[in-house]
């Protein structure tokens, strides 16, 4: 099972560099040629020491030396740009993914999942693969060589003198292998804290005036700092073994100048060496820390992305939404209005929570007004939520048009609906943003016509910017019902052919609740229109009525049946909406 894993995080990873190989390779190729030019400095060094004990002209060297150091320099500094910029962009690339993805998942999905902990992925970890796919990458194969270069150099110098070394070099690379997983682990978990506390802070943030109302902000601090500490506490201990691990190359190349001072020492003097190529050697383990430590830095670099890549995938691993289950896509939406059957539907919201709908039927022809009446908890929203597919039910067919909704291609499914819910939610931006938020492309007289027809034109003659107001995060700078008619503007901007009311008008007042019930009874005369009524008022505006109770139908018909055939129906009728009426709903039990 961890070999999978892994093999799918190093293929997500692939994923992301690939994009970039040709800049790593590029910028990479030219680290190493920096690299190499520092690499031979020794050599040209150790000949400077060797014609200034013989006497000779040192010019040419020395020139050699300076011009190897600038352009060594030079090279390596464009290397480091362009590896720079490929890591901005493996970033790029896993952040455009990671959006993508985000905005396909399915709606329980996200709703079960923690906003702020997704947003602290997309913000937090991404920016964690900024080293991995181009410095870590990079610096494991120019690291790798430039060390490889150096050992055969110094191995051509002498191969005691090497022995020493790399025994002293192995042991101390054993303890930073050793090390290495700890920095993915601690990584991970330090991450995983910062997603908690981005819960919990957009937790705090999306329900701001609640938390100070009921005077919770000394709990909210001290929960926040909690998941702040857990990530300080992971965090340290990440960068400890990093430390670990970069010391350990330190460590080493001392270690092995101290062994080969020893060595060479008896070495040179027994004669069986030059001082020169004692001094050469010395100055190759000294050149080989940095080989060494972008070796150890790269190893750790990669263990931290790693453990970004795995919270990414996580996010991969989420259910997305369905294609259309028999590969037919209308694409064709159009105009007027549909039919709307549902075939003994049954759902659950998870397989260990109780039945929501069981066994619903009913069958809504094309235009009119349908009400949904029942009480709270009977299930309304729920089936709006399957027509729009947020989920499929557990059995049972709902068809529109006489199709099945799984054989309906999704963006034309939803493309043929207006759907307000319940609580109007607003996107931040201006009020045109909100207006057209489903089709950008409506003209200047589609949106008067909708503010006008929604009332909403004295709002806007009020507003200092007029549409071009911004209405702050979900809205909140507009009341719940100005929030109720932007949401019923947008939805009839839309030009749907299927319109889906929740409640809509739980938060108006009695003249722009007549108005807008004005609108619906007109708009229902071409399209299909569905409402979830509290109000008798909205009841008896419907063609006809469902009633549904516990998540069955309880009965159809209109206000007059009912209230004749259904003895509970009526006594509902009399007290819940005339209750609504008089704007005091109560969530009582039927
Ligand atoms: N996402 C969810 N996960 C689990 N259970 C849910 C979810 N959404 C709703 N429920 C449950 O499903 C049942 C039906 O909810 P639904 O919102 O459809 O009722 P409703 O008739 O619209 O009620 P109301 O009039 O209060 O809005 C309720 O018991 C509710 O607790």
């Amino acid at each position: 099972m961890r070999t999978s894993i892994d093999r799918t995080t190093w293929r997500m990873l692939a994923g992301y560099v690939k994009p970039q190989w040709r800049t790593i390779l590029f910028g990479g190729t030219l680290v190493l040629l920096g690299g190499l030019a520092a690499a031979v400095q020794p050599l040209a060094a150790k000949a400077l020491v060797d014609r200034l004990g013989t006497g000779g002209v040192i010019t040419g060297v020395l020139v050699l030396l300076v011009g190897l150091a600038l352009a060594g320099a030079a090279i390596a500094t464009v290397g480091d740009y362009l590896l720079e910029r490929a890591a901005e962009s493996v970033v790029l690339v896993a952040r455009k993914r990671l959006a993508r993805r985000i905005l396909s998942l399915r709606a329980p999905a996200v709703q079960r999942a923690e906003p702020g902990d997704l947003l602290s992925r997309f913000t937090s970890d991404s920016t964690l693969l900024r080293e991995v796919g181009t410095h870590a990458l990079v610096g494991l194969v120019t690291g790798g060589v430039t060390t490889m270069v150096m050992v055969v150099m110094m191995g051509a110098m002498d191969l005691v003198l090497l022995g020493g070394t790399v025994v002293v070099l192995l042991l101390i690379g054993l303890l930073a292998a050793a090390g290495m997983p700890m920095i993915e682990r601690a990584t991970r978990a330090a991450q995983s804290a910062v997603g908690e506390t981005g819960a919990q802070m957009e937790r705090v943030l999306g329900a701001f005036r609640t938390v100070k109302a009921a005077g919770a902000e000394a709990r909210e601090i001290a929960a926040i700092e909690d998941g702040a500490k857990r990530a300080w506490r992971a965090g340290v201990r990440s960068a400890r073994w990093e430390s670990l691990v970069h010391g350990s190359g330190a460590l080493a190349i001392q270690a092995s100048f101290l062994a080969v001072l020893g060595i060479g020492g008896a070495r040179v003097a027994t004669g069986a060496i030059q001082l020169s190529t004692l001094v050469a050697f010395l100055l190759y383990l000294f050149y080989l820390e940095e080989p060494i430590g972008r070796l150890l830095e790269a190893g750790s670099k990669l263990q931290i992305g790693l453990a970004a890549v795995r919270r990414l995938g996580e996010v991969e691993q989420m259910p997305t939404e369905p294609a259309p289950a028999n590969g037919v896509a209308p694409t064709a939406v159009g105009r007027g209005a549909t039919r709307l059957v549902f075939e003994d539907v049954r759902f659950r919201y998870g397989p260990d929570l109780p039945e929501v709908l069981r066994g619903v039927s009913f069958d809504i022809p094309a235009r009119g007004m349908t009400a949904f009446v029942g009480p709270s908890g009977a299930g309304k929203s729920t089936l709006f939520a399957l027509i729009e597919r947020f989920h499929d039910p557990s059995s049972g067919r709902i068809l529109m048009d006489g199709r099945d909704l799984a054989d309906w291609d999704l963006a034309g499914l939803r493309g043929s609906i207006g759907y307000v819910e319940q609580d109007s939610p607003l996107l931040s931006g201006t009020l045109r943003d909100n207006l057209v938020y489903a089709r950008p492309q409506a003209t200047g007289h589609e949106i008067r016509d909708a503010v006008a027809r929604t009332r909403l034109d004295m709002l806007v003659d009020r507003l200092p910017d007029g549409l071009d107001t911004v209405v702050g995060h979900r809205g909140s700078l507009l009341s719940g019902g100005e929030r109720q008619r932007v949401a019923l503007a947008r939805a009839l901007i839309r030009g749907p052919r299927l319109l889906l009311l929740d409640e809509i008008t739980s938060q108006l007042d009695a003249v722009n609740e007549m108005a807008i019930r004005d609108v619906v009874t007109t708009v229902a005369k071409t399209m299909t229109v569905l409402v979830v009524a509290h109000r008798l008022s909205t009841v008896l505006e419907a063609d006809r009525i469902v009633v549904l109770d516990n998540g069955t139908v309880r009965a159809i018909g209109t206000h007059d049946d009912l209230v004749v055939s259904d003895p509970l129906y009526a006594e509902f009728a009399a007290t819940q909406l005339l209750i609504e009426e008089s704007g005091a709903r109560q969530d009582t039990p039927w």
